[in-house]
Order: C-alpha cells, then sequence, then structure tokens
C-alpha cells in the first residue's frame, strides 16, 4: 500500500505549495485553443496541461465530465492523462462527485485501488445519500492509501437550500462525519468540500483532522484574499482553479506562468 494520501497530499504541498489545478476541457475553452471538441483536440488539451504542470503543481484535478462526454476515447484520454501526471509527481484527485448506497458506492471507489484503469489519488464524493452510503469509499481509501474529498459546503450560489438545512446544519454533519473518519490519524486522509465563495464560514471545521479542498477562485469570484478571511491559519487548504489557469493556454509557458501567479497570490 502506498502511504495514506493525508501524508503525501501534506508532503505535495510543502514541496510545491498547496495550489490544485482543475483540469477542466470545455468545449469553448478547447475552441479558444484553437483544439477540436474531440478526443483528439481533448487528447492536446491535456496533454498540454499535464507536460505544464504536473512537475510543479501539489494536486491536477480533473473533471471526469468533460472526459465522459466523448465516450470511451475520452476516458482513454483521460487513462493517460492521469498515469502521466502522477509519473510527474502530481497527486490526482479525480473530481467524479460520486455517491450511492453501499454496494454500488464499492465500486466507485475502486478508482482507488492501484490495479483500477483509471487509478488516482483521491476522489470527489457526494454524501447525499447519507454518510453510511460512503463507508466503501473509506475502506477502500484506508486500504489502499487513498483520499476521498466529501462536498460538504459548495461554491454554487444556492448550495445552502440544501446544505444549510438543519441545526446542526446538513454540511455541518458532513464536516462532523468527516472529522470522525480522520480521528486519530496524523494526517487525515478524508477531506471537505467548502467552497472559497461563501460570504462567512458557516461551517465549524475545528479539528476536522483533514484537508479543506476550497474551489471557486478567480471564475467563480472568489479570491486569495476570501482564503485567508475563510479559513485563517490551521487548516490545511487545497485551492483549486480551473479557468483562471486555463484560459492562459495552449502555450505550455504561458500556463506555467498562470499557475505561479496564482501560487505567489496564495502564499502572500
Ligand atoms: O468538487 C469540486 O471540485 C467543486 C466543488 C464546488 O463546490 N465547486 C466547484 O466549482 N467544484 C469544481 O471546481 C471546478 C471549478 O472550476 P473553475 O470555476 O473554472 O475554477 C469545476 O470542475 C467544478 O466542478
Amino acid at each position: 500500500m502506498s502511504q495514506p494520501f493525508g501524508q503525501r497530499l501534506a508532503e505535495a504541498v510543502t514541496a510545491r505549495g498547496p495550489l490544485c489545478v482543475g483540469i477542466d476541457p470545455h468545449a469553448p475553452l478547447l475552441e479558444k485553443w484553437g483544439l477540436p471538441d474531440s478526443p483528439d483536440g481533448l487528447a492536446r488539451f491535456t496533454d498540454a496541461v499535464v507536460d505544464a504542470l504536473a512537475g510543479s503543481v501539489a494536486v491536477l484535478k480533473p473533471q471526469l465530465a468533460f472526459y465522459e462526454r466523448h465516450g470511451s476515447r475520452g476516458l482513454a484520454v483521460l487513462e493517460d492523462g492521469v498515469a502521466g501526471a502522477r509519473a510527474a509527481g502530481a497527486l490526482v484527485l479525480l473530481d467524479a462527485k460520486r455517491g450511492d448506497i453501499g454496494s454500488t458506492m464499492d465500486a466507485y471507489a475502486d478508482y482507488l485501488r492501484p490495479d483500477h484503469p483509471l487509478a488516482v489519488d483521491a476522489l470527489t464524493v457526494s454524501p447525499y445519500l447519507g454518510p453510511g452510503s460512503l463507508q466503501p469509499a473509506v475502506d477502500t481509501a484506508r486500504a489502499h492509501g487513498g483520499g476521498l474529498f466529501v462536498l460538504a459546503r459548495t461554491s454554487n450560489p444556492d448550495a445552502g437550500t440544501l446544505q444549510l438545512v438543519g441545526e446542526p446544519s446538513v454540511a455541518q454533519r458532513v464536516v462532523d462525519t468527516v472529522r470522525g473518519w480522520n480521528a486519530g490519524t496524523p494526517a487525515g486522509s478524508f477531506g471537505v468540500v467548502v467552497g472559497a465563495t461563501l460570504s462567512e464560514l458557516d461551517v465549524d471545521l475545528t479539528g476536522l483532522g483533514g484537508p479543506v479542498l476550497a474551489p471557486g477562485l478567480g471564475a467563480q469570484g472568489g479570491s486569495p484574499e476570501d482564503l485567508r478571511r475563510l479559513f485563517g491559519t490551521g487548516t490545511l487548504v487545497v485551492p483549486t482553479v480551473s479557468r483562471d489557469v486555463l484560459a492562459a493556454g495552449p502555450d505550455v509557458a504561458a500556463l506555467r506562468a498562470a499557475a505561479q501567479r496564482w501560487a505567489a497570490a496564495l502564499a502572500r
């Protein structure tokens, strides 16, 4: 088994900084890069991003939907991209946002097994079916040194209509569940997703014991100042940016420079 994901993430953040870059090959972005909206365009896009960033950023986060929409050839592109990114030293967080009853969740969690054709380091998951539904993924992650990021307080404007219901809120119950999974581990492998777009932090992350993935930067309006305001220090925050870095392509040097600008702004 590889080292626990929490430990590998902590080491990667120490060596490379906390920035995660999302690989989101939207059709308009492919067009802007002068690429066709096809598996070939997808492959050239993915190769350029991996080439530019896998040797320097801590985490790359491909969004599965953009590959699935090209069918089996799209998934083949993703397999190559993920293998290339991991070989270059980046951790790969597959943004799949999966969640289902336990027996099906077990199959989704197979992405964390080293012998999966699309083996990754960590997975985003949805808790909508209840905390117990995610237990097979927790078990697989523990067995194979993988990580999970559970949607808790997402970056989209109306997320609170579901996530803030109840006392404690649904989001807080998600955070409390994940805290329980991390209990007793030195660098927890289980994280939550909390958007950088929140006007205030309305969940208590105290003692979470694992990382926070913070999307919503750049294109969705969140800034490094928002991250500092929301999270302060003491929480391992992994800020993730997609469009605001990817728009700099297709030039590899320009992509690197865009990621470096974000890394520098986050370090201030
Ligand atoms: O889990 C995620 O990554 C995620 C959670 C969330 O609350 N909000 C959110 O935008 N995301 C993802 O983060 C990426 C955001 O992309 P940009 O807005 O272009 O930086 C997309 O792939 C979203 O699917």
